[in-house]
């Protein structure tokens, strides 16, 4: 099985990237073993402190955060960071060439309970005409030059995309490698699964009632077919499960909080995930845009996000075609 740095270097990807994708395995190596030992490593449990989003946060979500950070900003090819849990972008190297979005630890509820939780990352070049600070970032999501996440579950995998498909890799821990196991994943365009928090369903917008209300009623309602429901509460699990086998993975927008009507992030959630499932030949849309034709403007940006198989993620934005409804993310 081939390793990870050969495939890269296969597909011409540009040596110091390959540096910065290998920092972060590197980060992702320690991360995962901290999991795996749970308990014993004492890192289990919440801190006192919430990050810039008013999440408590988990004491893994600053360790995986510090790692990364660390790691990256001492190889000195990257400009900057964006982290979740971290309020501004903290800036490396003035005169290198990356910029790394990053959650640290995605679906973090996830980790008291020994669940699935994992590390998105998403790769920008500094732009020509902005050299400082956080508008560095804020790029769509066509301008990612990777992206991808590692999964820490029952084996923990890396899956990701330089923009020539999507490739699935699993750590190896006796070698201490990520080794080549999936070599083209391809995503069913039609499917009988879908992944949403119910327990959401009052506060959505018209459309994604009917949308939701016309799946549960299987082959007795308009789609004519039964559709089953997965949930796993951590988007890097539920959008891995898309990519293995297809469905639809959705986080709407809905009116829990008036100031804050979506939960994914845009820079570090969304527009990584929408590199990997469009490469992967699925669709990614808010309900009314495609999500990697966004315009950020700022790094903690939030998103309604639907994602997978096409032609389900198709019927799901005709549903907002058809039912006009007021936005709550407008
Ligand atoms: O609490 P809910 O509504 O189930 O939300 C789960 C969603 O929130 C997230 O956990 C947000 O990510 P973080 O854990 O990085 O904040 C997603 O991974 C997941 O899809
Ligand atoms: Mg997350
Ligand atoms: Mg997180």
């Amino acid at each position: 099985m081939q390793r990870l740095i050969p495939v890269l270097n296969n597909d011409h990807v540009p040596l110091h990237l390959i540096s910065v994708i290998n920092t972060l395995m590197t980060a992702a190596k320690e991360i995962s073993h901290r999991l795996h030992q749970g308990s014993l490593a004492g890192t289990l449990g919440s801190t006192l402190d919430e990050n810039i989003q008013g999440e408590t946060q988990k004491k893994l979500d600053v360790v995986s955060n510090q790692l990364i950070k660390n790691m990256l900003l001492e190889t000195n090819l990257v400009r900057a960071v964006a982290s979740e849990e971290e309020d501004d972008i903290v800036e490396g190297n003035p005169d290198a060439k990356y910029l790394v979005a990053y959650d640290p630890l995605d679906g973090s509820s996830n980790i008291d309970v020994n669940g699935s939780v994992g590390t998105i990352f998403s790769i920008m070049e500094v732009p020509d005409h902005c050299k400082h600070g956080k508008d560095m970032f804020l790029q769509t999501g066509d301008e990612q030059v990777a992206a991808g996440y590692i999964l820490y579950g029952p084996s923990s995998m890396l899956v990701m995309t330089t923009g020539k498909g999507v490739r699935m890799y699993t750590l190896d821990h006796t070698v201490g490698e990520f080794l080549l196991t999936v070599e083209q994943v391809k995503i069913p365009a039609q499917t009988q699964e879908f992944s949403i928090n119910m327990a959401n369903d009052r506060f959505w917008s018209a459309p994604m009632k009917q949308y939701i209300k016309d799946l549960l009623q299987g082959e007795e309602g308009p789609r004519g077919k039964r559709f089953n429901m997965r949930w796993n509460a951590a988007m890097v699990s539920d959008v891995h499960r898309v990519l293995c086998r297809g469905g639809i993975f959705t986080y709407p927008a809905d009116c829990r909080e008036a100031d804050k009507p979506c939960k994914l992030r845009l820079l570090y959630e969304a527009n990584p995930m929408s590199f990997l499932i469009e490469q992967a030949g699925g669709r990614a849309s808010t309900g009314y845009e495609r999500i990697m034709s966004l315009q950020p403007t700022e790094i903690h940006q939030r998103v309604a996000v639907m994602m997978g198989s096409a032609d389900e993620v198709g019927t799901c934005l005709q549903y907002h075609k058809d039912i006009p409804c007021q936005r709550f993310d407008a």
